[in-house]
């Protein structure tokens, strides 16, 4: 804006000066054999004066214009979501009518500039925060100090006070077999990990598909291993034809290392949690912390609040996550778990939708467990390319030195991404698959961690739908209560979505 004023004043000293000018000054003498050219001079800098103030004119139209368009785009969509915000929160004392849900809504996208660019941020009074750009893609910031000694204290002794579970159960024995599962046939299956259609299979195709399978990942030592054990590969190449492939079961793989006895280090995640609710009612200290990343995320807050609670992390020494994204990929038959309550029909495809994560560190580790990011700022993304020569990117206890970033874990810093791109039209688009994320092995100490997982529909419909449905449960809800009736299904029922805490 800044700049546009001092263009601005540039064009009405360009004014000033035009009428200035010496050549159409009165107090020259016109002399008689001069007269002409004068005049011409004088018409010309008429003229000049006239095309000056209609280009100052479509300047000034352009300006506003311009205002206008930045207004409607960002501040009203906002703002009229906010109101909506507002409003909902103030369904406690009123009820909400359909026809006040805003038609459109528009999340906020906080814009990285370039790498290592700091932008400051206010999120607690007298405190400004420096948020640092980590890479563009995904869109990633750092923001050391989001979280004080206390908090971090505070929200680990209520995550123990609470109890931690494991985050993966060891796998399930006895599942169906993968081909009865597909109803698919060996050759068929073989056609379609066959990426580059040679007519066999090399271990980083096998791997791309199958290295996350009831749980347990999959290594390249591990494939050879099994290779060897089930005397697979009979030509010993490493690679698998289509005759040697059929001697297999579909889940021979996941089989043979089950018989031979698992660990936990071999589970895609080797971790416990928890999950902390932050509503009314709560440590205040999780109140202050859902609200700050409202602040941080400019997200409205309705959305932050209905999103899901915070879970914190625990990894032991010798604990880890392999890469993975946080959300799934959107399709057409795609659903959220956290629309589930606003979708006509139920689908195969649910998945969490988190359009933001926020990450926070609840303590500094002694040795590993940065968080890495090993695809970020890529200038491609291809899936098969993840696995090359023995070296997968995604196994967080062996490779992370090898990807493009990691974020040393320092207490009460929050790191936060998009887990999803913007649809171009102010929502949420296709999910951005540079999310890539994962934990690296804690090689000496403990790490905590926490997870505020902000839960947008890329449905723009259903999210709508699901917030109007959990706006219209609060108010009946209050209703039941200020008539003092127990409500349906009991008086401490909350509105929480997620079932399955
Ligand atoms: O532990 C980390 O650094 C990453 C954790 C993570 O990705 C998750 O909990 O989803
Ligand atoms: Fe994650």
């Amino acid at each position: 804006m800044q700049y546009d004023l001092s263009t601005q004043d540039q064009k009405m000293e360009a004014h000033e000066s035009v009428e200035d000018e010496p050549g159409s000054s009165p107090i020259q003498p016109p002399m008689s054999r001069e007269r002409a050219p004068l005049q011409k001079s004088s018409v010309c800098s008429r003229s000049y004066f006239m095309v000056v103030m209609i280009f100052f004119h479509v300047y000034i139209i352009n300006v506003i214009a311009l205002l206008f368009y930045v207004h409607y785009n960002n501040g009203p969509s906002s703002k009229e979501f906010t109101s909506s915000t507002q409003h909902q929160h103030n369904s406690f004392d009123q009820p909400v009518p359909h026809e006040r849900f805003p038609q459109t809504m528009h999340l906020p996208r906080i814009e990285g500039i370039r790498v290592g660019h700091v932008q400051k941020v206010s999120l607690v009074p007298n405190k400004v925060h420096q948020m640092r750009t980590l890479s563009l893609k995904p869109l990633l910031f750092e923001v050391p100090g989001f979280l004080s000694d206390e908090e971090c204290r505070v929200v680990i002794q209520l995550a123990q006070l609470k109890g931690l579970m494991e985050s993966q159960v060891m796998v399930p024995d006895g599942q169906e077999e993968l081909t009865e599962q597909l109803n698919l046939s060996p050759e068929e299956i073989f056609n379609l990990l066959d990426l580059n259609q040679d007519n066999q299979l090399q271990p980083q195709e096998i791997l791309t598909h199958s290295r996350v399978r009831d749980g347990i990942w999959l290594t390249p030592e591990n494939l050879r291993e099994i290779y060897a054990g089930l005397h697979a590969d009979s030509d010993g190449n490493g690679l698998l034809s289509l005759d040697e492939f059929r001697m297999l079961s579909g889940d021979a793989f996941q089989r043979f290392l089950k018989r031979r006895g698992l660990k936990r280090s071999q589970l895609v995640r080797n971790s416990r949690h928890t999950w902390l609710y932050q509503g009314q009612g709560t440590h205040q200290v999780l109140q202050e912390v859902r609200k700050r990343v409202t602040l941080l995320t400019r997200l409205p807050s309705e959305l932050v609040d209905l999103s899901e609670p915070l879970q914190v992390v625990r990894y032991e020494q010798g604990g880890h996550y392999h890469g993975h994204h946080d959300s799934g990929p959107v399709y057409p038959e795609t659903t959220c778990t956290h629309t589930r309550l606003a979708a006509n029909s139920s689908s195969p495809f649910e998945t969490s939708c988190r359009y933001i994560t926020v990450l926070y560190y609840l303590n500094s580790v002694e040795g590993g467990g940065e968080t890495t990011f090993p695809v970020a700022d890529n200038r491609t993304y291809e899936e098969l390319s993840l696995i090359q020569n023995d070296v997968d990117l995604l196994d967080t206890r062996k490779n992370c030195d090898k990807g493009n970033l990691r974020v040393k874990p320092s207490k009460g810093t929050a790191v936060f991404w998009y887990n999803y791109l913007s649809d171009g039209r102010g929502w949420v688009g296709e999910q951005d698959e540079y999310s890539l994320h994962g934990g690296c092995v804690v090689t000496s100490g403990t790490k905590w961690v926490a997870n505020n997982w902000i839960n947008v529909d890329p449905d723009y419909q259903r999210q709508a739908r699901y917030q109007q449905l959990v706006s219209q449960q609060q108010q009946q809800q209050q209703q039941h209560e200020t008539q003092g009736e127990p409500s349906e299904s009991g008086s401490s029922r909350h509105t929480d979505p997620h079932v399955e805490l």
